[in-house]
């Protein structure tokens, strides 16, 4: 493999989600989830946004998949709407909502798109928030029994499986920090979303290993950011590593590779993990396929005894995005490497990478030469990581199109086509055209 050459076969794509492009989130049976409720909840979103048209994905999942197969993508994510497959969570099927997806996933199949499905992007039916959601331990159960209706309806065509979508976000920005739904914030209750979250995953892996789907492969996507020490001390490297263990794979994989949660958890706030979590740990630790890492920044960790396990961030000068995060390609290889010699996934693909900038149109183009340079320097790493090891089989950029950004609605633009949400015209940006020539040549250098 030269030195600038991804490996053959390196699984190139572009990601999405559900509620944040689908748009049409009641229609034909399909029932209310927790981002439908907070959305409309006044005072939660930008500008009052919701997903109520988004992307209008629902009516025009056609030509958008004419848009993947102009860029040459060779795999996309997205997720399954779980109201619009069970209306309440559980029991009643909507038909309907099944249709769509199958339509979906077969003119993917047509356009030779290989499918990778996140079965949950955060829009919990809103009638299993009545019951506790991920508070309720029963939600293992519930959210099992959806993932393997959906395997039983489509295992015949889809391959590639992912369980949950960042779950360390689902449970402390949406039941810690309030910023996202189920908009809660109390502390055990986010612990008790990442320990119900553990036992969601894991019996739903072995449920995939029962349904024996022909070459199917099962795993996990978890959010992380590149925690540096603020100076070479002692202190700033424990924060830093604790905020690691905390807000980066580590909370998630110590127990599905190694059986237990990772050391600095329990030494510093295992007073809010469930009663008993102890007992859950064996079954949690479950053997899946591939990890999925999803990278957009890093940040500087000094230790401060006045904030949440010790460390607060702090600035250090470097370029950021729309969203205020820094651009920190080096990071994404200290991710990358890390979870390789941590846990040693089988194999790993980056299932988000991306950036918001302030994208205009100009005469019907969009030159967005930041989103190529961010997008150029993080391939930059994920090669390198290749190069030292890393079993990284594949790159999904975040997103497809421009979506609504949770609790920033429309304002924030990732998408490497621009979404003119007046007319819900499609351009493709010149991140886009980048990326379709970075796929051709397999390189990001041409
Ligand atoms: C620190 O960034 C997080 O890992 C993250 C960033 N993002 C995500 N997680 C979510 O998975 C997407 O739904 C967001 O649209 C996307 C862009 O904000």
């Amino acid at each position: 493999m030269s030195e600038k050459v991804f490996p053959k076969d390196f699984m190139w794509g572009a990601a999405t989600a559900s509620y944040q492009i689908e748009g049409s989130p009641l229609v034909d049976g399909a029932g209310s989830s927790i981002w439908h409720r907070f959305s409309h909840t006044p005072g939660n979103t930008y500008n009052g946004d919701t997903g109520d048209v988004a992307d209008d994905h629902y009516n025009k999942y056609k030509e958008d998949i004419a848009l993947m197969k102009e860029l040459g993508l060779k795999a996309y994510r997205f997720s399954i709407s779980w109201p619009r497959i069970f209306p309440y969570g559980k029991g009643k099927i909507n038909e309907k909502g099944v249709d769509f997806y199958n339509r979906l996933v077969d003119e993917l199949l047509k356009a030779n798109i290989t499918p990778f499905v996140t079965l949950y992007h955060w829009d919990l039916p809103a009638a299993l928030q009545d019951l506790g959601g991920w508070t309720n331990r029963d939600i293992a159960y519930w959210y099992t029994d959806y993932a393997d209706y959906m395997f039983q309806r489509f295992g015949d065509r889809v391959k590639n499986w992912i369980t949950l979508n960042e779950p360390w976000v689902m449970a402390f920005v949406g039941h810690f920090m309030g910023e996202h739904a189920p908009g809660m914030k109390d502390l055990y209750a986010s612990f008790s979303a990442v320990h119900n979250q553990l036992r969601a995953h894991s019996k739903t892996v072995k449920t995939f290993r029962e349904e024996n789907i022909k070459e199917g492969k099962i795993g996990i996507t978890l959010s992380n950011t590149s925690h540096d020490p603020a100076a070479d001390s002692q202190e700033d490297i424990d924060a830093a590593r604790l905020a690691h263990e905390w807000s980066n794979y580590p909370l998630f994989l110590n127990p599905i590779y190694k059986g237990d949660y990772p050391k600095g958890i329990k030494e510093h706030v295992s007073e809010f993990l469930p009663h008993n979590y102890e007992n859950d740990l064996e079954e949690i630790k479950e053997k899946i396929d591939f990890v999925g890492i999803n990278y957009y920044s890093g940040d500087l960790v000094k230790t401060d005894t006045k904030s949440f396990l010790g460390g607060k961030t702090v600035e250090r000068g470097l370029p950021k995005t729309e969203m205020g995060w820094e651009i920190y390609p080096e990071g994404f290889y200290k991710i990358l490497k890390g979870v390789q010699e941590e846990y040693n996934p089988k194999e790993v693909y980056v299932t988000e990478n991306g950036a918001a900038f302030d994208d205009k149109v100009v005469n019907q183009e969009v030159h967005d030469e930041k989103r190529i340079e961010y997008l150029k320097q993080h391939l930059e790493q994920a090669l390198r990581a290749i190069q030292n090891g890393v079993t990284l089989k594949g790159y999904f950029a975040w997103s497809l199109l421009d979506n609504f950004e949770w609790a920033w609605g429309y304002s924030k633009r990732f998408g490497i086509v621009y979404v003119d949400y007046k007319t819900q015209k499609r351009i493709i940006k010149d991140s886009g055209k980048w990326y379709s020539q970075v796929i051709k040549n397999n390189s990001f250098e041409f």
